[in-house]
């Protein structure tokens, strides 16, 4: 656990020099080492204290020294809500992994949406994309003002330089860039594809526990964060920042990854989803994946998700006299699965490592043919789903496609087939 500090929304603090934190106050008359004191306000001043979320960065140069002339940058793949270009017939849809394309691609022009809902004006809503990326960024640097970004990792190792310090991850782990938070993708290695939930509302925290109690599931220990790192770099650079649905650049002399000491709960995290601790049904049926929820990013309406993220991690299937996978069914909140590595028990064929489904709001989906057989007549022994883990972007909008997604030559034409063989079983002399 070197280099991170653990825990979820923490009050932190950390320095790469002695003595760079000043102790006691945060802004005083004259900071060590010659370093500029800046506060980052991830919620308003006034939010109440459980959603409030600030740092205090001790850093070389000011932000407003790390670009001030923007100019908007051709628009790429990236795209953000409101997004009606596409008019694909609703539908279930289910898409086939993207490949990485072979031109040079980091994240600035690798980040492909496929789906959003609400809008990026009003900080509602989300952008859910993929990145294909086999490019480094150098010299280049990213913010977002439009939302956070949760990235998670499926094929890939990634090195996050980010203004707070340095997050290595690896496929099987997430990892969140707070609005604001500067930061720079390295890959590990030669290529990384992974999923992308641009959150424009209530930042992701955890969900509320109820009679669950004070263990399991995403245990807060387990969130890391990292300890202070900067570069003092002066060389031509790029400074990039997503604002307002546009990506914008300002042509800066030095690194902006200038902090060298800060204390605060807004920082960058990442999380194994390998820790998380599944909690379920002992006896007989099937509960709500909502049980599955790593993160919430709340609305206003208590309980109505902006976005949830839920996963299906490996676990134990006990329940007796009961139907065990996923249900039938019809949802207001709209559904974008990915899956990481694995098999998922709905989706035995079809849905593959690196592939994305869309069960968007009261559009009907279920197991498909061969999931329905085998689990209503499999005999019911304990039995235990291994070495997989899909996840869920769920939200309270529902999800327009993009134009990239929409005309993607991944996109199954077929999906809806995969429940054409649910015949008709009624026997009204058989009770
Ligand atoms: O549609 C899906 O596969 C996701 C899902 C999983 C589950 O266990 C129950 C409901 C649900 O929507
Ligand atoms: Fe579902």
């Amino acid at each position: 656990m070197d280099g991170y500090q653990s825990g979820f929304g923490n009050g932190f603090e950390t320095e790469a020099l002695p003595g760079a934190l000043p102790v006691g106050r945060n802004s005083p008359q004259r900071c060590a080492y010659g370093l500029y004191a800046e506060q980052l306000s991830g919620s308003p001043f006034t939010a109440p204290r459980i959603s409030n979320e600030r740092s205090w960065l001790y850093r070389i140069r000011p932000s407003v020294a790390h670009g001030g002339r923007f100019v908007k940058c051709p628009p790429s793949n990236w795209r953000s809500a409101p997004d009606d270009e596409c008019d694909l017939p609703i539908g279930p849809l289910r898409w086939d992994p993207m490949p990485i394309p072979a031109e040079p691609r980091s994240l600035l022009d690798g980040m492909c949406t496929v789906t959003s809902g609400g809008d990026v004006g009003t900080h509602t809503g989300f952008a859910n994309h993929v990145y294909l990326i086999n490019r480094s960024m150098r010299s280049e640097y990213l913010y977002n003002a439009d939302g956070e970004m949760l990235f998670v990792l499926q094929y890939g190792e990634l090195r996050f330089w980010t203004e707070f310090g340095i997050i290595d991850a690896e496929p099987g782990e997430i990892v969140v860039i707070p609005r604001g938070v500067k930061f720079r993708l390295e890959l590990g290695g030669d290529s990384a594809r992974g999923y992308v939930c641009e959150n424009y509302g209530g930042t992701f925290t955890l969900p509320e526990r109820g009679p669950i109690g004070a263990n399991c599931l995403a245990n807060p220990r387990d969130f890391l964060t990292p300890v202070a790192a900067y570069q003092d770099r002066d060389e031509p650079s790029a400074m990039f920042v997503r604002w307002g649905g546009s990506l914008w650049r300002s042509e800066i002399g030095h690194s902006p990854l200038d902090v060298v000491a800060w204390h605060g709960n807004y920082a960058p995290y990442k999380y194994d989803l390998r820790r998380f601790s599944p909690v379920g049904p002992l006896l007989f049926d099937h509960a709500d994946p909502s049980i599955f929820t790593v993160l919430t990013g709340p609305s206003e309406t208590p309980g109505t998700a902006n976005v949830d993220f839920v996963v299906f991690p490996d676990r134990w299937m006990v329940s007796e006299n009961t139907f065990r996978p996923p249900w039938y069914h019809m949802n207001v909140m709209s559904e974008f699965m990915g899956l990481i590595y694995g098999v998922y028990d709905a989706k035995p064929q079809g849905f593959v490592p690196g592939g994305i489904s869309l069960h968007n709001c009261m559009l009907p989906h279920g197991p498909d043919t061969e999931a329905f057989a085998h689990a209503s007549t499999v005999e019911l022994a304990p039995a235990k789903l291994e070495g997989t883990m899909a996840f869920m972007f769920e939200t309270r909008f529902p999800q327009r496609v993009s134009r990239f997604a929409s005309s993607s030559p991944q996109l199954q034409a077929d999906y809806a087939d995969c429940w054409l063989g649910l015949e008709k079983r009624f026997d009204p002399t058989q009770p």
